[in-house]
């Protein structure tokens, strides 16, 4: 049987401006987002038995067509008129409903592989505008760059210049809801939104991009992301910040032995999901 053993990485928002709040209910935004080596591996399997099947064994994250991985495959066998049977296992690595992207990363993957597997020739674009009926975060991940990304998130443009970094990420494993944090936001008026540089040449340019509309609506909720971005700061991180909605924080750092010290120490007293990732080019 054809097989794909693939990679899905987690992502952090070094930027998140929120612009305003659409008609339907979604938010314009402008972010810059990095995807990070920290991944979830995911091996899809053609099969003569028709149907999908999704397997991945983490409380809080279902099996069947509850799970975003299912519904990537089942838009792409619709699109393209295939009776295929497609078996997905998932390891799931990523904190889930953290903040860090991981169930529209395994979507983004599924529509990478199943694509890849059934011969269908449909293209990055294509595959991105499957991609954002599926969720606004998942054309991101098939676009596969660090990006400037605007719309709802789903239009992207590269950003070429990131420099060598290395991050602690920091989970108290207290899931969020991502729609609670939208729904929760307080929007005063329409933002023009600030001009966001697009170079990075070391660390201290992507600190100075550092920032989060949606920070003060899940701390206000959960104040411990406040006390692990200080200790992020104490322990030598160059810039902390929540990704996406939240509650993981990640702190930057120039080198991997500061960011491993730094892991050791945080991970040491606090029973949270503590590791060091790369950030990805
Ligand atoms: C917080 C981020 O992760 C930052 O990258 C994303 O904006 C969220 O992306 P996502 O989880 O893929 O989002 P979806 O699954 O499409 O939507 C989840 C919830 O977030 C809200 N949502 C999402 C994206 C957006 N631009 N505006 C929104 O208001 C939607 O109303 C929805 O209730
Ligand atoms: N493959 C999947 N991996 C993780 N969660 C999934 C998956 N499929 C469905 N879900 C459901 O989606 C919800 C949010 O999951 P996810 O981990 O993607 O959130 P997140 O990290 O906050 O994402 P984002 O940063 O895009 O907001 C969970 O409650 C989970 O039950």
């Amino acid at each position: 049987m054809k097989s794909l053993t693939l990679k899905a990485p987690a992502k952090v928002n070094y930027r998140l401006d929120v612009l305003r709040r659409r008609p339907d209910g979604y938010h314009d935004l402008r972010m810059i987002m990095q995807r990070i080596s920290l991944c979830d591996e995911i091996t899809i399997t053609l099969s003569d038995m028709p149907g999908i099947r999704v397997a991945c064994g983490r409380e809080g994250v279902p099996d069947g067509p509850g799970n975003i991985a299912w519904r990537a495959a089942d838009a792409l066998l619709k699109l393209s008129g295939r009776q295929s049977g497609i078996d997905i296992a998932i390891t799931k690595n990523i904190p889930v409903a953290a903040g860090l992207g991981g169930g529209s990363s395994d979507a983004a993957t599924v529509l990478l592989g199943v694509n890849e597997l059934l011969g269908l020739g449909l293209s990055t674009e294509r595959l991105m505008e499957i991609g954002v009926t599926l969720g606004a975060d998942v054309p991101f991940f098939v676009f596969g760059k660090t990006a400037l990304a605007e719309g709802i998130g789903e239009i992207l443009t590269p950003i070429e210049a990131v420099p060598p970094l290395w991050m602690v990420i920091v989970n108290p494993n207290i899931p969020v809801s991502t729609a609670w944090v939208y729904g929760s936001l307080r929007l005063t008026e329409g933002r023009i939104g600030d001009n966001i540089p697009r170079f990075f040449k070391g660390v201290a340019d992507v600190c100075a991009v550092l920032s989060n509309d949606l920070e003060t609506v899940t701390i206000s909720k959960h104040p411990v992301i406040g006390e692990i971005k200080e200790m992020l700061i104490a322990s030598g991180a160059s810039g902390a910040l929540m990704s996406g909605s939240g509650p993981t924080v990640f702190g930057l750092f120039p080198s991997e032995e500061g960011a491993l010290e730094a892991a050791r120490s945080i991970g040491e007293v606090s029973g949270w999901f503590v590791t060091v990732a790369r950030a990805l080019v």
